[in-house]
């Protein structure tokens, strides 16, 4: 047998009620769900994630095999799930995003090149649609490098010790006031708090649909039910807007409560502050978990600095640019210079020479044949764009080269602040 005369690949319409096409979509997520070890979907969850895929109306492409000896539901050996949104590069405006997912390969069906045509698929569609960047998270750091995909933010775990005495903040002067609330009905406030923070910090990106059954408490992945256990904190401003929240989880641990912070936007620091102080201060609790910005401000306004453990520094967002000009013109920049980069890409979207001239923290970018004063590649271009990694590191690296290094740094790092996204997918 050669190449894949034995598979079809398939778009499953995401919208599509009949008895036959539900199933196919059932049968699609129990190939993605069981490839990450967590089995097939029960009637619930196929229940929900229909119901979110839809509403981002996602495209779903699904290998399935020609033939089956074994008949019933065709069942895809590969499935890569795709739509489009809205990220921070840093700049006044947000710029559309491809989101990849639940891209699998079954182990029957591995190391055949599935996955590169996928993705190679997915991301010449996208570049057709406009789309001038595409986003993933990964289950394991050593695939995406190859597809021109780099790590463009990072997250911190931390354990914070908040037995009786011990956090205590610097500073904290707040007008506001906090309001718990049924995690339902503070849904509109969290989504129009997570807007806010979506349109002034880099590295946020908009929210898929799941969010909503997550953050109102409607549906728990974990127990597949509703989530009884989740309370929801929202920080109200001296007008009564509110300007941050915290959705979190207590559970008794060896006769100690601990707290898990599920999520906590913010748009001013003093609410950011003020919600961290009421973690911190729930009765009982010990410890409080969460996943922070790498430099979160609370290292620097607690007390006592090591009742802040860090646990694990992660990559999380990762990206890779389709549209160079479009993407390096709308993130943010320091000095004026110019330089001419040349991108080695395998999937050529970005490959070759590009001058980058940058004045007053804007860029203008054109492709060129003059000689290139630095040359890098795509993956390493997309692990610098949001600003998490400086030019002078990834040289020191050995992974960019070239005479204009010092001036590309000086042009490109800390050129806005540090990206953080706090949206998995
Ligand atoms: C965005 C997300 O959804 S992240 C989740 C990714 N999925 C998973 O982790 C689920 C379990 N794993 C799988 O389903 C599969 O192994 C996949 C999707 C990772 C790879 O699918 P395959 O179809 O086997 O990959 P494909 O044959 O196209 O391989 C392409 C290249 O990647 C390499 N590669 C594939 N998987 C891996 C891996 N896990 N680690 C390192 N290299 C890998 C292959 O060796 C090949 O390299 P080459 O081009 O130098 O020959």
């Amino acid at each position: 047998m050669s190449g894949y005369d034995d598979l079809t690949f398939d778009l499953l319409d995401v919208h599509a009620t009949d008895e036959d096409s539900v199933a196919r979509l059932h049968a699609y997520a129990d190939t993605w769900s069981q490839a990450f070890h967590e089995g097939r979907l029960d009637e619930e969850k196929n229940k929900h994630w229909i119901e979110h895929s839809r509403v981002d109306d996602v495209t779903l492409r699904a290998v399935l095999p020609r033939r089956s000896a074994i008949g019933g539901t065709p069942r895809p050996v590969a499935t890569f799930t795709s739509w489009d949104q809205q990220l921070n590069v840093g700049g006044p405006d947000l710029l559309p995003v491809r989101m990849i997912t639940d891209v699998t390969v079954a182990p029957t069906h591995r190391r055949r090149g599935l996955l590169t045509r996928l993705m190679t698929e997915d991301l010449d569609e996208a570049v057709r649609a406009g789309v001038p960047l595409a986003a993933l998270t990964v289950s394991e750091g050593s695939i995406y490098g190859r597809y021109g995909f780099g790590p463009a933010t990072r997250y911190r775990k931390v354990h914070v010790d908040v037995r009786p005495g011990r956090f205590a903040l610097h500073h904290l002067e707040d007008d506001g006031t906090l309001e718990l609330a049924l995690p339902a009905e503070a849904w509109p406030a969290m989504a129009q708090v997570h807007a806010e923070r979506l349109a002034t910090s880099r590295g946020e990106i908009a929210r898929p649909a799941f969010y909503e059954q997550f953050l109102s408490g409607r549906f728990d992945w974990e127990s597949g039910g509703p989530d009884r256990k989740l309370t929801v904190v929202v920080h109200l401003d001296v007008t009564g807007q509110p300007d941050g929240y915290v959705a979190y989880r207590t559970a008794w641990k060896d006769d100690q409560a601990r707290l898990e912070v599920a999520d906590l936007v913010a748009t001013t620091h003093t609410a950011h502050l003020r919600l961290w102080r009421h973690v911190a201060d729930v009765d009982l609790v010990t410890e409080v978990r969460a996943r922070t910005a790498p430099d979160d401000l609370l290292d620097l306004a607690v007390v006592d600095p090591r009742g802040v453990t860090s646990v694990e520094v992660r990559d999380f967002l990762w990206l890779r640019i389709l549209d160079l000009p479009r993407a390096l013109e709308a993130r943010p920049w320091r000095e004026d210079a110019s330089v001419v980069l040349e991108v080695d890409d395998a999937l050529g979207h970005t490959a070759g020479r590009w001058r980058v001239t940058t004045e007053k923290g804007t860029a203008r970018v054109a492709r060129t044949d003059d000689e290139p004063s630095v040359r890098l590649p795509a993956d390493v271009l997309a692990a610098l764009y949001l600003g998490d990694r400086s030019v002078l590191t990834a040289a020191a690296a050995g992974r960019l080269h070239g005479p204009d290094v010092t001036t590309l740094a000086a042009m490109a790092d800390h050129a806005g602040p540090a990206p953080y996204c706090s949206t998995g997918f």
